[in-house]
């Protein structure tokens, strides 16, 4: 996992910084140009220089390109607020032509140096503007963050200029990665700036980029399925008993010793493509006393079974995930919520962004604009562990947050989240903390469908099923 710092804590690494030289100013300009010149020696460079040090970045840059005999036009839209000597050199070098209008059609390369972690919201003659700039159509390079997005949430306020790439300065934000961050930035580079072994203030959050470890899952000889856990999946109502197929499907090619599905639809009574999967009622399920942990969600629907079942898990000392309708249900029903804050066995949510909403009372776009938050406070709220869905899936519990890097917008089809459920569940039950199961299997659903995308490049009908072999391969690497 890689740390990702929110602005205040990279504005304090500045200013730990402020007296050193080379300045970080310095490094930022240089390490960008030598980037530029790697990829695009011979272009002809479109500098965007906005008032602040987001731009005072770009104007070193500028100066390093010019040394190394590029053609560089520089655009200042706004007057610069410092307007240093420094500044006004650098401006003035010959063979630099400077202009405040968008003589941009002419450059190969657009360098995004406008604003940074200082942003504050746009308005309208400057969105306008980028407006102009993204519809040239041409690369652009977003020094530190693409002008417009918030680097803390990943939004755009209101709009944001679409990177190609985004060269990261001194350390990773959480907004490249979750909410529209990843539209916005493009691919991410990171210039650390400072030494590896200068101290750094502690991570607000970590970047799950690689898959977690998987050794505490390794077979031993001497092991049976009693030892790789019993799990139990209460939904599949008529109409949905996919969800539950889907779950326990993937549960088992996950590697859980045992997996009962509990279905309110009783005329469900076997699988014949997973014929491993012991399927009963959920009042019988309910009663037995083997289980290890149990999920209830899938397919489950919002029908007084479903609620009563429910509620008797929540009391149980069972370890519990709950997904989809589950939520609902604890969201409408205040005595259900309540179950759940005073459970003392783990338990583990798994909202997308709409049910977060409804869990806090809030609207999914309120969830959106700050997806780090909503996850923190629904973890607080709920006493539990916490998976929120969607582009950059955020896992938090009381030891903090991580988001997840891998996926794509081809996950985004009915069915994806019935699975996840599943396979975190049989992670989970095989011995592996709840957090690190939804960590591992956040990541490893995730490049799955990255795999995928390469070879479906536009990203079209990528179906839950077709993804449990892949993430059972890739659980096995
Ligand atoms: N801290 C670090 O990690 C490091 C920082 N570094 C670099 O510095 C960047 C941060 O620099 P920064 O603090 O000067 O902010 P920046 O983004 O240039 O913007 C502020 C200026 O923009 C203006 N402005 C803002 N919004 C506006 C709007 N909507 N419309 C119009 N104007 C607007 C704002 O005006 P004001 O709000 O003051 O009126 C102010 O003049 C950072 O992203 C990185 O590139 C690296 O060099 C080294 C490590
Ligand atoms: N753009 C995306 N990037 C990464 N993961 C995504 C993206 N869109 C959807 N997902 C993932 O796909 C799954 C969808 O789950 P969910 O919305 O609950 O679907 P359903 O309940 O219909 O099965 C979640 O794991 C979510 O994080």
């Amino acid at each position: 996992m890689t740390p990702l710092y929110l602005s205040g804590a990279l504005r304090k690494l500045e200013a730990d910084h402020t007296g050193d030289n080379p300045s970080l100013m310095a490094l930022a300009g240089a390490a960008i140009a030598d980037w530029l010149l790697e990829r695009y020696r011979g272009c002809r460079f479109g500098l965007l220089i906005g008032p602040g040090n987001n731009g005072g970045d770009a104007l070193v840059s500028t100066r390093h390109l010019l040394d190394a005999g590029q053609a560089v036009h520089c655009i200042v839209p706004r007057q610069r607020s410092s307007g240093s000597p420094q500044d006004a050199a650098l401006l003035a070098t010959p063979g630099l032509q400077v202009s405040r209008t968008a003589e941009l059609a002419d450059c190969d390369v657009i360098v995004d140096g406008l604003f940074g972690l200082g942003l504050r919201t746009l308005d309208q003659s400057m969105i306008d503007w980028l407006l102009s700039v993204d519809a040239l159509g041409k690369p652009v390079i977003a020094i530190d963050v693409p002008s417009g997005l918030d680097a803390d949430r990943g939004i755009p306020k209101p709009y944001a200029l679409r990177a190609t790439h985004t060269l990261s300065m001194l350390g990773l934000k959480p907004g490249y990665y979750t909410a529209e961050g990843r539209d916005f930035c493009g691919e991410i580079h990171d210039f650390a700036l400072l030494p590896h072994t200068a101290p750094r203030p502690a991570a607000d959050a970590q970047l799950i980029d690689g898959r977690p470890s998987c050794t505490q899952l390794v077979r031993r000889h001497a092991s049976h399925k009693g030892t790789h856990g019993t799990l139990a999946i209460f939904g599949g109502s008529t109409g949905m008993t996919g969800a539950a197929l889907l779950a326990g499907r993937m549960a088992v090619r996950a590697g859980a010793g045992k997996v009962q599905l509990g279905v309110l639809d009783q005329t469900l009574g076997v699988d014949p493509l997973q014929p491993e999967l012991m399927i009963r009622s959920a009042t019988e399920l309910q009663a037995d006393p083997g289980l290890d942990l149990a999920v209830i969600g899938p397919g489950l629907g919002q029908s007084a079974a479903a609620s009563s079942l429910l509620e008797h898990l929540l009391k149980s000392t069972l370890p519990l995930l709950l997904d989809a309708d589950a939520l609902n249900l604890v969201a409408a029903k205040p005595e259900t919520r309540q179950l759940l804050r005073e459970r003392t066995a783990p338990s583990l949510i798994t909202p997308h962004p709409a049910e977060a909403g409804r869990l806090l009372g809030l609207s999914t776009q309120s969830i959106q604009i700050d997806r780090l938050d909503a996850a923190k406070r629904l973890g607080e709220q709920l006493n539990t562990s916490v998976l929120l869905k969607g582009s950059g899936t955020i896992c938090a519990d009381a030891a903090g947050l991580s988001i997840n890097a891998s996926g794509n917008g081809a996950l985004g089809s009915a069915g994806q989240g019935d699975l996840l459920s599943g396979l975190i569940a049989a992670l989970w039950v095989q011995g592996m903390p709840a957090i690190d199961a939804a960590r591992l299997g956040a990541f490893v659903h995730g490049q799955a469908a990255d795999e995928w995308r390469a070879s479906n490049p536009n990203g079209l009908g990528l179906c839950a099923s077709e993804l449990i072999d892949p993430i059972r391969h890739l659980l096995n690497q």
